[in-house]
C-alpha cells in the first residue's frame, strides 16, 4: 500500500520515519540507534562528498584513514575536553572468548587518535600547515531518543584536523570551511542556515571558539546544529595535552594553532524534514539520485511500442545532457501507481508520455514540489527540463527561507511586551545589558500570576535550566 499513514503536521515523528522507510532511504536494524543507510540516501551523501572533498583538496587538505580504536590511556589524555562525554564511549573488551589485555574505545571523534601523530610528525615550521581529513564513521552511545540521520549511535561524517603556525591562519580557515558548509546546505540541500559563533557555554569545551551553521525545522519550531568549525587555539597542542610543537623561524619552540571541523549524515535528515510533504520525500534536484522519471502511459493498445521507444529516447537525450533520468517501464504497475511511487521517492520531475503527447510531439511534465503540470515540446526538451530543475531547486530554498524567516521574532525594539521562559539572574542581566542603549533596554517586569500553559515539549534550548515561572519583559522606549 502506498501513501503515508501519518501527516507531516499530524505526527511529525511518525511521518519522518515512515517517509525514510517508504522512500527507501533507511532500513531499521535490531540495535537501537543504528540504521541501514540505503542507496537512495547514499547517493545524496556521495554527491555532497564529491563537492566538499574537491573543495578541501583545493585547500591542500590531505586525506587520511586513522584507526577505529583508541586506548583508554590516550583517550584520558584529553579528559578535560571530553569531560561529560565518557558515558557515550563504546568499548571493545573481548576478542572471541578471551579478554583484551587493554580495553579499546571505538573512536567517538578523531582528536585523541590523530593528535599523537601530529605531535610526532610536526617538528618545524616547514611541516606546517598540516591539514588532514577523513571520511569515516564514529560511535557515540547516546541515550537520548535516537532518530535516523538526526541522532544515531553510529554516524558517518568527515572530520578535518588542521595545524598552523599562527592563529591568523587558523581563524581564516574556520570561516572558509564554514562557508563550504553553508553551500552544502543552501546550494545542495536547499536548506537555509544561519552562520554564527557559539556562546561560551554552548561551544565544544576543548575549543577556543566554535562557529556553526544552524538550520531550522519548522514543524518542531526548533533550531538544529548543521555543522561545526572549531578553532581549538593551542588547547590540544599544549605540553600537558598532545605536545604538538614546532621550531619557528626564530628557532623558538611554539605550540601549533589548530582547527577541527565536521559535517555528518544529519544533513540528510534535515533536508527530509524541511522539504518533505504528505506525499513523501521531496528531493532538491542537485542531490537527487534520479532528477527525472519518465512514465509511459499506453492507452489500450494504441501504439504501445512507439510510446516505449519515445520514453527510451527521452531518457537517452536527457542523460546525454547530464541529467539523471530513468524510465519506469515495469509492466506490472499502472501509471497511476507509478506516479505515487515516484512521488514518495521524491523525484523532482516526472515526465509522462501517452499517445496524445506522441501526436503533438510533446511530453507532459509534472513538478514534485508544487504539482504544477505543463506540456514541453520535444524540440527544446533538454533546455526546458534544465530550467525546470533549476526553478525547483530555487523554489524549495525560497519556501524554506520564507518559513524560517516567518519564525524569527526580532523581539526587541518592536514596542513589544515579551513573554519569555525565565532563565536566571545571569541571563536577565545579560539581556538587560545587551539591550541597553538609545531605544531602551528590555528589562523584566514581573512574573505574571496567571501563567500561560507552556505547551508540550517546549523547552529552552539554552544551556541553563529554566524554572517554570515566566517574567514579562517590557520595551521601555
Ligand atoms: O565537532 C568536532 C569536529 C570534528 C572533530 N571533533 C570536533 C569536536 C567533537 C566534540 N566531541 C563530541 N562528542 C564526543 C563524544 C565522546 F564520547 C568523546 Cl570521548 C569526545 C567527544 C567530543 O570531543
Ligand atoms: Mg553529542
Amino acid at each position: 500500500r502506498l501513501g503515508l499513514s501519518h501527516g507531516k503536521d499530524e505526527d511529525f515523528g511518525k511521518w519522518y520515519s515512515e517517509v525514510l522507510v517508504n522512500s527507501e532511504m533507511i532500513g531499521y536494524y535490531d540495535i537501537s540507534g543504528c540504521y541501514i543507510i540505503r542507496h537512495w540516501a547514499v547517493v545524496i551523501w556521495d554527491i555532497m562528498k564529491e563537492f566538499f572533498d574537491k573543495e578541501i583538496v583545493e585547500m591542500e587538505v590531505e586525506k587520511c584513514m586513522f584507526h577505529l580504536f583508541v586506548t583508554s590511556a590516550v583517550l584520558q589524555k584529553e579528559k578535560t575536553h571530553i569531560a561529560g562525554f565518557e558515558p557515550e564511549v563504546a568499548w571493545v573488551t573481548k576478542a572471541g572468548k578471551s579478554n583484551l589485555d587493554i580495553d579499546l574505545a571505538i573512536r567517538p571523534t578523531g582528536e585523541t587518535v590523530i593528535y599523537p601523530y601530529f605531535s610526532k610528525w610536526i617538528r618545524n615550521h616547514h611541516d606546517l600547515p598540516m591539514k588532514v581529513n577523513q571520511w569515516c564513521n564514529v560511535v557515540r552511545w547516546e541515550f537520548s531518543n535516537p532518530m535516523p540521520f538526526i541522532r544515531s549511535r553510529e554516524f558517518y561524517w568527515q572530520e578535518g584536523h588542521t595545524a598552523f603556525a599562527t592563529k591568523e591562519e587558523a581563524d581564516a580557515e574556520v570561516l572558509e570551511i564554514l562557508e563550504l558548509y553553508r553551500q552544502i546546505y543552501e546550494e545542495f540541500l536547499a536548506v537555509p542556515v544561519i552562520k554564527g559563533k557559539k556562546s561560551e557555554l554552548e561551544k565544544f569545551a576543548g575549543a577556543l571558539y566554535t562557529c556553526s551553521i544552524e538550520a531550522f525545522i519548522p514543524n518542531t519550531g526548533r533550531g538544529i546544529q548543521g555543522a561545526t568549525s572549531h578553532c581549538l587555539g593551542q588547547n590540544f597542542s599544549a605540553k600537558e595535552f598532545f605536545d604538538i610543537t614546532f621550531q619557528n623561524e626564530k628557532e623558538k619552540k611554539d605550540s601549533v594553532w589548530q582547527n577541527s571541523w565536521a559535517y555528518r549524515t544529519r544533513t540528510i535528515g534535515v533536508m527530509v524534514m524541511v522539504h518533505g510533504d504528505d506525499k513523501g520525500l521531496v528531493l532538491p534536484p542537485k542531490v537527487a539520485s534520479q532528477q527525472v522519471i519518465v512514465i509511459p502511459v499506453p492507452y489500450k493498445d494504441a501504439n504501445t511500442q512507439e510510446i516505449f521507444d519515445a520514453c527510451a529516447a527521452t531518457v537517452k537525450t536527457l542523460r546525454k545532457a547530464g541529467i539523471r533520468a530513468n524510465v519506469d517501464k515495469r509492466d506490472y504497475h499502472t501509471p497511476g501507481w507509478k506516479y505515487s511511487y515516484w512521488e514518495m521517492k521524491g523525484v523532482p520531475l516526472r515526465i509522462e508520455i501517452g499517445p496524445k503527447d506522441l501526436t503533438n510531439n510533446q511530453v507532459r511534465a509534472v513538478r514534485r514540489d508544487n504539482g504544477a503540470k505543463m506540456d514541453l515540446s520535444v524540440v527544446s526538451l533538454v533546455e526546458q527540463v534544465k530550467e525546470l530543475l533549476d526553478k525547483i531547486q530555487e523554489s524549495l530554498f525560497d519556501s524554506a527561507k520564507h518559513r524560517q524567516d516567518a519564525c524569527i521574532q526580532i523581539a526587541l525594539r518592536q514596542k513589544k511586551l515579551i513573554l519569555a521562559p525565565w532563565c536566571d539572574e545571569e541571563v536577565e542581566k545579560d539581556v538587560k545589558e545587551r539591550t541597553k542603549g538609545d531605544t531602551g533596554a528590555a528589562k523584566t517586569l514581573c512574573t505574571p500570576f496567571d501563567q500561560p500553559k507552556m505547551h508540550e515539549g517546549t523547552f529552552y534550548r539554552s544551556s541553563l535550566t529554566c524554572t517554570r515561572t515566566l517574567k514579562v519583559y517590557v520595551k521601555s522606549d
